[in-house]
C-alpha cells in the first residue's frame, strides 16, 4: 500500500474540492468516519442510543469533519457534546448542522486558563462513552497549542478511549514525530490513503481504517511503501517445478566467531529457514554451525565459498584483523551485500573500506539505532541535512530525516547506502524504494534476533536477486515474516484469526510468554504459512 504526503493529499483533493458541489467531499469523508465510530461504540456500548460522545473540535476542516460525524450519530441517538478549542473559528456549516439536531456545545474561550474549573466540560470528560479527535488533521503543525494540550490531559486522566481522526493530534503527519502531549487512540480514521504518520508512528495510531473519498493519487509519488500480507506472500521464494538448490537464490554468511559464535548460527538459521536454497557459511565456527544444521555448506573463507547471489556479513564476527580481511573481500564482490552488527562497526570506523565496493554494487547496512549513530560518525554531516548524534535527536527529527541524513553524509562521499533501521518500527529506504513496517509486537527485542533477521533477510534478497526484486522491498519482506515469527513464537504458534482479534485490540497483546532468537528462527516457517494463510491487509 502507498503512503502520501499531507501535501500529496491536498493536491489529490483539489480537483475534487473544484468539481464537486461544496461540502461534499467533507460529507464523504466524515460518512465514512461516522460508519467506523458507530461500530467502535457498539463494540464498547452495546448500542449507539444512549451513549455519550463528545468532539473535540480544531479551527479546521478536521473539527468540520468531526461536527458532521456528531450530527450523524445524534440521528442514531447518542447524546453528543462538542468542545469548541477555537469558537471563532470553528467550522460553520458543521457547528450549525450539529445545532440543528440538538448537539450540546462547550466553547472554550480563549481567555479561560484553569479549564480544571470548567464544570461543563469536566462533567462532559466524564460521563463520555469515547471522544472524538478533530483537533488536527494534517494541518496540524508543531506541538499543540494550549488549549487543546490541557484538554488531552484531562482525556488521559479519564481514560475516555479516544478515535482520531485523520491523524492523531499531536503527531506530526508527515514525520511520524510525537509531540508531548499528543494523542493516544484506540483508533484512527483516515481519509483517501495512509500518511506517513500511520506508519512510522504506527504503534501510537491504534487501529488504522481508511475511508475511501474518491481521490485519485495516480499523479502523485508516494513516499513510502507498507507491503500486505498479500504482497510479502505472492513474492515469497516458493520452489517451482523447474527450480533447484541454486535457482531460488544462494546466499553467503559470514558471521560468528570464537567470541560470539552463536550469531554464525542464529544467522544461518534465518537464512536457511527463509528459502529452499543453498546456504553457504563461511567463519571461525563451522563445527558449532554443521552439528545443528548439516544442511549448511561451510567453507573456511569467502573466497572458497563458490557463487551467491547476495553476500551477509557482520553478526558476531568480531572486528579483529581476520574479520577486516574477510569483510575486505567480500565488499569487493558485485553482488548485493547485507552489512550487520560488527562489519556495521568496522565500516563505521574504517570507512575507507567501503572505497572497495564496486560503485553500483547494492550495499544494504541494517543497524540497530546505537548502530545507526556509529555509522553517522564516520562523515561530515552535508549541508542542509543535520546527522542525527543521539536517540532523542532520531526521535525529534523522525527516521526518514534521520536515515536520509546520514545517506546524503555518505553519498558526498561517492558512496550509495540502503539503510535498514531496526526497532519497533523499522525503516527501509534506499535507491530501490522506502518501506515501513511495525513488527507489531516487541517480542522480537531479544538478543539474536537481530542476526536472525539479517539471515531472513539476505536470503531474501539473494532470491531478490534471481528474480529483480529491489533490496529494500526484500528486507521489508523479511521484516514482515521475521516479526509475524517473534508473534507467533510469543503466543505459542496462534492462528492468523487470534492475530486480526490482537490487531483489533489495539495492537497490545493480551497475553504470551518471551522467546528466545533460537525460537524465533524455529517459527519462521510457521510465520511463513501464517503470512501466506492472512494474504490481506489489517486495513479495515
Ligand atoms: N479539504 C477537504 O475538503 C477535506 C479535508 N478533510 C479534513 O480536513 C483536514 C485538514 O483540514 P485543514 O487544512 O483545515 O487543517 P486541520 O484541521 O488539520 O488543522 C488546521 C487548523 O489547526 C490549527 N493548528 C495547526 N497546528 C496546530 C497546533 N499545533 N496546535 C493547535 N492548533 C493547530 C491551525 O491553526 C488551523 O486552524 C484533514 O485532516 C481532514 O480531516 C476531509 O474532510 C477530506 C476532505
Ligand atoms: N521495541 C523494540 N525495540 C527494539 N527492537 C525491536 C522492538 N521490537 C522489535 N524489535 C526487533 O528486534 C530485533 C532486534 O535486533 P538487534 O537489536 O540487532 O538484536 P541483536 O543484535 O541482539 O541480534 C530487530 O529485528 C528489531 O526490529
Amino acid at each position: 500500500m502507498n503512503v502520501y504526503t499531507a501535501d500529496s493529499i491536498r493536491a489529490a483533493e483539489a480537483p475534487l474540492l473544484a468539481s464537486l458541489p461544496e461540502g461534499d467531499l467533507m460529507r464523504r469523508a466524515s460518512y465514512g468516519l461516522y460508519i467506523h465510530v458507530l461500530d467502535e461504540i457498539r463494540r464498547r456500548c452495546g448500542t449507539v442510543y444512549g451513549s455519550h460522545i463528545l468532539l473535540i473540535v480544531g479551527a479546521g476542516d478536521n473539527g468540520g469533519d468531526t461536527l458532521w460525524a456528531g450530527t450523524y450519530l445524534r440521528g442514531k441517538g447518542a447524546a453528543v457534546t462538542a468542545v469548541l478549542l477555537n469558537p471563532d473559528h470553528t467550522h460553520a456549516a458543521g457547528l450549525a448542522a450539529l445545532r440543528a439536531v440538538h448537539g450540546h456545545v462547550i466553547p472554550l474561550p480563549p481567555e479561560e486558563t484553569d479549564l480544571s474549573a470548567n464544570t461543563a466540560l469536566t462533567a462532559a470528560i466524564h460521563t463520555t462513552d469515547l471522544a472524538l479527535d478533530g483537533i488536527v488533521g494534517i494541518g496540524g503543525r508543531g506541538p499543540l497549542r494550549e488549549p487543546a494540550s490541557t484538554v488531552i490531559g484531562l482525556l488521559d486522566d479519564a481514560h475516555v478511549p479516544i478515535v482520531s481522526v485523520d491523524i492523531p493530534s499531536g503527531i506530526d503527519p508527515d514525520t511520524g514525530v510525537r509531540h508531548a502531549p499528543h494523542v493516544h487512540p484506540v483508533a484512527t480514521v483516515t481519509f483517501g490513503a495512509l500518511k506517513p504518520c500511520h506508519v512510522l508512528a504506527g504503534p501510537s495510531c491504534g487501529r488504522i481504517s481508511l475511508v475511501d473519498i474518491g481521490l485519485d493519487l495516480s499523479g502523485e509519488t508516494p513516499v513510502m511503501q507498507v507491503l500486505s500480507d498479500a504482497d510479502v506472500a505472492a513474492q515469497w521464494p516458493i520452489p517451482g517445478a523447474s527450480d533447484n538448490k541454486y535457482t531460488t537464490g544462494v546466499v553467503g554468511v559470514c558471521a560468528g566467531s570464537a567470541a560470539y559464535p552463536g550469531a554464525a548460527l542464529l544467522t544461518v538459521s534465518g537464512a536457511a529457514h527463509a528459502s529452499s536454497a543453498m546456504v553457504r557459511y563461511t567463519g571461525s565456527v563451522s563445527d558449532l554451525v554443521l552439528s545443528h544444521r548439516p544442511d549448511t555448506v561451510c567453507t573456511g573463507s569467502p573466497k572458497q565459498a563458490g557463487r551467491v547471489n547476495a553476500w551477509i556479513a557482520g553478526p558476531g564476527m568480531g572486528t579483529d584483523e581476520g574479520a577486516y580481511d574477510r569483510l575486505s573481500w567480500i565488499l569487493k564482490q558485485e553482488v548485493p551485500i547485507v552489512l550487520d552488527a560488527d562489519a556495521i562497526t568496522l565500516i563505521s570506523n574504517t570507512p575507507e573500506l567501503m572505497d572497495k565496493r564496486p560503485r553500483d554494487a547494492v550495499t544494504l547496512l541494517t543497524p540497530h539505532t546505537g548502530e545507526f549513530l556509529r555509522l553517522c560518525t564516520s562523515y561530515p554531516e552535508t549541508p542542509h541535512y543535520p546527522l542525527p548524534t543521539s536517540v532523542a535527536d532520531i526521535e525529534r527529527m523522525g527516521r526518514p530525516a534521520a536515515v536520509t541524513a546520514c545517506q546524503k553524509a555518505w553519498e558526498n562521499q561517492g558512496i550509495t547506502i540502503s539503510i535498514l533501521l531496526k526497532g519497533r518500527t523499522t525503516y527501509i529506504a534506499g535507491p530501490g524504494g522506502v518501506f515501513v513496517e511495525d513488527t507489531g509486537s516487541s517480542w522480537a527485542a531479544t538478543p539474536g534476533s537481530g542476526d536472525v533477521l539479517t539471515g531472513l533477510i539476505g536470503a531474501i534478497v539473494a532470491h531478490g536477486m534471481v528474480v529483480g526484486r529491489s533490496v529494500e522491498e526484500s528486507a521489508a519482506m523479511a521484516v514482515r515474516v521475521h516479526s509475524r515469527a517473534a508473534l507467533l513464537a510469543a503466543m505459542g504458534g496462534q492462528t492468523w484469526h487470534t492475530l486480526d482479534y490482537v490487531v483489533d485490540e489495539g495492537a497490545q497483546l493480551p497475553h504470551g510468554a518471551p522467546v528466545t532468537a533460537s525460537e524465533i528462527s524455529l517459527s519462521i516457517s510457521a510465520a511463513i504459512r501464517d503470512v501466506q494463510a492472512g494474504g490481506e491487509d489489517t486495513l479495515q
